[in-house]
Order: C-alpha cells, then structure tokens, then sequence
C-alpha cells in the first residue's frame, strides 16, 4: 500500500523572495504554465498584500492554471487574507496559506505579541480564511525553533478553525534531519485532531540540509506534502529543491513507497526556464539538473555506462528531461569510450592496429586540449592532426573602443604566415567590431555556426573567458575556442583559431589531391 506525496512548489513565491530573483508577471506566468505542465499539485503563485503587482500576477496565474491548485500567501491578517481570497477568485483550486510566527524569539522580537495573542490571532486568521475559501493551509513561521507545548495548542487549535494543511517550516534552516522527523512525528502523535489535516514541511537550506530534513520529514514524521523550489531557489541558500525531492522519492521507491503525480521528464526544462528568467546559473554539478548530473568524463566509468548504464547511473537521464547521458571525451577517457564515439560517427576502422594508433593520437591531443569535439576525432581518424596546424594566423595586438551612444570600432594586429598586418571596422558590439576587423583582411568568407562565453575560472568577473566560435566554410566545420580575463581579446584568439583549423584542413586537402 503507498500514498501519495503532494508536491507543492513555492518558486513563484519563497523562490522570488531570493534577493535578484524578482520575475515580472508575463514570467511568472510562463513558469507557472510549466509547472502545470509538470503537474506539480499546488502552485504558490505569490503573496497578493505585498504589492499591486505580485496581486496581478496571483490573479493572471489564478486565472490561467486549470490542473493544479493555486495558492497565495498571507500574513495572520483580514487585509492579507481578503487580498489573498480576491487575487484567487479566478482559480479552479483556490488555497490560502496564512501563517504567523510562533517562536519565542520571533514573537517577542519581531512581532512584539504575547503567546496568548499570536494563539488569538491565529485561531481568528484560520476561522476567517476559511470563511473565504476551503482549502486553508497555516504555516507557525519559526516553528521548528518553537516550544513543543505552544506548538501543539496552536496547532490543535487551527484545525478546529478548519486549517487543512498544517506546514512546519524550518524558517532559518537550522534543523538536522532526524530532530526535524522526530519534531512533526511528536506533533501528530501529540495533537488529538493531528488525522484531521495535511502535514507538510517547508525547510530552508542554510546549512546544506533542505532536502535532506525534508526527507526526514516525510519518512519519520509523516509529512505528506513537501514544499520546494525549482533549482532549490529561495531566501538567503534557498529552499528544499524540487528536482531532488521528487528524484529521491521516486528512485529511492523501495525506501519510501509514495507515490507522486509529477510528470519529471518537465523537470530540466522547468530548470533551465527558471534559470534563464532569473539568470540564476544553474551548478554543473546539481544534482538532477546540472550539465554534469549525468556526464562522464572518466575512462572506466564510460567502460561501464556503455556496458550497462546503471553501473554509474541511477535515474535515466531522459527520465528528468535531458536528451541523454553524455559522454565527454577527454584526457581521462578509455579506449571503450572512444571506440564507442568512432562508431557513433560512423568511422569505420579496419583493425585494432588502427584503432589503437587513433587512440594513441586522441590521449596525445586530448592532454592539450581540454574538450575534444566530434570533428577533432573525424580529423585525427583521417590522419589529420588538428592541433598541430601550422598557426598561420595569430594575433599581436587588439584595442576596441565602445561608448554609449556609439557604434563600437576595433582595431586588431595579428599576424599572417609570420608578417603583421593592421585592420580596423565598426560592429554592433566590440566582439562583432574585432571579427569584423579580421575577416575584413583574411577574407575567409567562413560562416559562423556558433559563438559561446564560458567562464572558466571562478565564476566572478575576475574569471577567464572562454570563447567557442564554430566556423562553416566549403563543408567543412571546426571550432576555435580562445581563453583571456578580456572576453574581446578571448574572443578574437578564437576566430583565430578556427581559421587556422580551416586553413590547415585546406592544406591538408591540397597536399592529399
Ligand atoms: C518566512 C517568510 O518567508 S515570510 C514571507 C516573507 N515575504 C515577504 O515579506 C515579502 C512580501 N512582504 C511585503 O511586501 C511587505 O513586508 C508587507 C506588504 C507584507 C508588509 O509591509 P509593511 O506594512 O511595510 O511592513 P514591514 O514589512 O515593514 O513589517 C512587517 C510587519 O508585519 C508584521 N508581521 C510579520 N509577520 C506577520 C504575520 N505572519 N502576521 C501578521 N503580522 C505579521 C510585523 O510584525 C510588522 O508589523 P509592524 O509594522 O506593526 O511592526
Ligand atoms: C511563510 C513560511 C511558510 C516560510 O516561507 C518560512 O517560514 O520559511
Ligand atoms: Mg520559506
């Protein structure tokens, strides 16, 4: 027997409260559409009081979710509440989450209301939402860091009122997972009406711990709906992430046995909307939705994957929304991984012989550059070398000057099979102005396919750049990649190098015919 996990997201909500994450409404739409679309349970739209604004776009999102419920967020308050229940009036499922603080230190600090008055004011909340709309979700805000008896008589309280969520959030994120299961375990054995309602937790992930005390929550505690955010986004180091929780419950099944409605072949693109809109750059490393989550770069682990996949993989990548795992060739890849990739190309070897000189000539190239690309392995199996074309062209010198109000102009010195030559032009961005001044001296009459900014340092602006440019000329297709702190001067040594790969193919050509 399983039951279900109700997984209600709050990225519109506690994810804006992230300082830069601020969305306008037309955004908060698109990403209230996709998480439908991902059939997550409850939406938490937003907190209508705060603002006219966030007060549209609760009620566009309101208006526009047909499937899950939406939910809006409100102080212990009439004002908030009526606000709440106005923005809401739209939505199929309506659901008014009022919460107030219960915390010792919260209550005499921050509210400066005895117990017996945040008791009141709760109880008095919960009756007067549920006047409104049925379904009431209350939050004791601090409750983690509560007295347990003042807990309880608050809590028994609001369900008698008509709460029929109760969330127990660990506001700060100072909970350790088996204290914050055994916490809502001794509320819901404590409490006499407990069977009456939904518990629910709500962690926040100061230290590290969101999705872990979450968990905890739900297998020692019972708690049978988890709040979350995609990319775990949320005040301060966030909130409890979507992507994890729904992939620890479903993986981890055996452990768990809950089912969830969540469609999670939506997950990476939820993920990568939610970073475009905030420009929150998702880690390689996340869990789930990280560029790496499902790459391997290492020799035997490749061996192992191309053998059987779940040697080193416990979620199928399609299953979250990627296109597929991702083998990633580079100076720690074994033979298997390459002979793997020879004949994902197509490239047909005669012998072993041929395959381990082609090896030997990949590990070779693969110590000096960091990435091997498709065409680099094509260019090594038809006995090119393509990082040992001669550097016909380099570059000597560049100086771009961009001011608002004007068009952009470089002027670039680079040299030619050894002699330097000078150009200058206009651009619509000094990138544009540099590569206009070269290709208006070289010529190549090459179209560029690609052009990509990594940081490949430390992610601040004190980082290296590292610009790809893909170049087409006559078929033939390579890529330039350049590396400087100057993300112009990087970007020219790119497209210097990408010339020089098409030039030294062009020789190669006129040398075999
Ligand atoms: C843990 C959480 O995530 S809680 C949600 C946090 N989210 C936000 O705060 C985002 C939206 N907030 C806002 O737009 C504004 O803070 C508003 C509109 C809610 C209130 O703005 P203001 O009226 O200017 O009050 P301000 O923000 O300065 O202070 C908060 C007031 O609400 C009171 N308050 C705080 N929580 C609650 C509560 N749950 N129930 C009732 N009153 C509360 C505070 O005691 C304080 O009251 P005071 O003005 O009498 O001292
Ligand atoms: C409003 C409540 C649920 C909250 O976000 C918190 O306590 O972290
Ligand atoms: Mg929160």
């Amino acid at each position: 027997m399983t039951d279900k996990l109700i997984i209600f997201d709050t990225t519109l909500r506690d994810g804006e409260q992230s300082p830069g994450a601020s969305m306008t409404k037309d955004e908060k739409l698109r990403i209230a559409r996709q998480l439908e679309r991902m059939r997550v349970d409850v939406i938490e739209a937003g907190f209508p009081a705060s603002s006219n604004g966030d007060f549209e776009c609760v009620q566009a999102i309101a208006n526009a979710i047909k499937d899950s419920t939406v939910c809006g967020l409100a102080r212990a308050n009439d004002r908030d509440i009526s606000r709440a229940a106005e923005a809401l009036k739209g939505a199929n499922r309506a659901r008014i989450h009022t919460f107030i603080a219960t915390s010792p230190l919260h209550m005499e600090k921050k509210l400066r209301m005895t117990p017996d008055e945040v008791f009141e004011q709760a109880k008095q909340s919960v009756r007067f939402a549920r006047n409104l709309v049925d379904d009431i979700e209350f939050s004791p805000e601090d409750g983690y860091r509560s007295d347990m008896d003042f807990l309880c008589r608050v809590l028994e309280a609001v369900i008698k009122e008509g709460a029929t969520t109760l969330n127990i959030p660990d506001t700060v994120g100072y909970a350790i997972p088996e204290l914050y299961g055994d916490f809502i375990r001794t509320l819901r054995e404590r409490i006499p009406n407990s069977d009456k309602a939904i518990w629910s937790v709500h962690c926040h992930n100061d230290l590290g711990m969101a999705v872990a005390n979450s968990l905890a929550g739900v297998k020692i505690g019972g708690a049978r709906q988890v709040e979350c955010t995609i990319n775990g986004l949320g005040e301060r180091a966030g909130n409890c992430a979507l992507e994890e929780i729904v992939m620890a419950v479903r993986t981890r099944r055996d452990y768990f046995q809950l089912d969830i409605g969540v469609d999670a072949t939506q997950i990476v693109p939820a993920s990568r909307m939610v970073s475009q809109t905030t420009g929150f750059v998702v880690q390689p490393n996340k869990a789930v939705v990280g560029a790496n989550a499902f790459a391997h770069a290492s020799g035997i682990h490749q061996d192992g994957v191309l053998k059987a996949r779940d040697t080193y993989e416990i979620m199928r990548a399609e299953d979250v929304g990627w296109s597929a795992n991702k083998i990633v060739l580079g100076k720690l890849s074994g033979r298997n991984a390459f002979k793997q990739r020879l004949q994902d190309l197509g490239v047909e070897m005669e012998s072993e012989s041929e395959i381990n000189t082609a090896f030997a000539a990949f590990k070779e190239l693969a110590d000096r550059k960091s990435e091997i690309f498709d065409e680099d392995i094509l260019a090594l199996c038809s006995d090119e070398s393509v990082t040992a074309e001669k550097e016909q062209y380099g570059l000597v010198s560049l100086s771009q000057r961009s001011e608002t109000g004007e068009r952009p102009h470089a002027e670039v010195v680079f040299t030619i099979a050894g002699k330097e030559y000078q150009s200058a032009a206009e651009g619509n961005g000094p990138v544009d102005a540099s590569l206009k001044a070269i290709e208006a001296h070289v010529k190549s009459g090459a179209e560029m396919m690609l052009y990509s900014v990594n940081a490949i340092t430390s992610g601040s602006t004190e980082s290296q750049g590292e610009v790809t440019v893909r170049l087409q000329h006559s078929g033939r297709i390579v890529n330039g990649v350049g590396a400087d702190p100057d993300i112009v001067v990087a970007s020219a040594k790119a497209y210097l190098s990408a010339l020089n790969k098409l030039q030294s193919k062009v020789d190669r050509v006129a040398a075999q015919g």
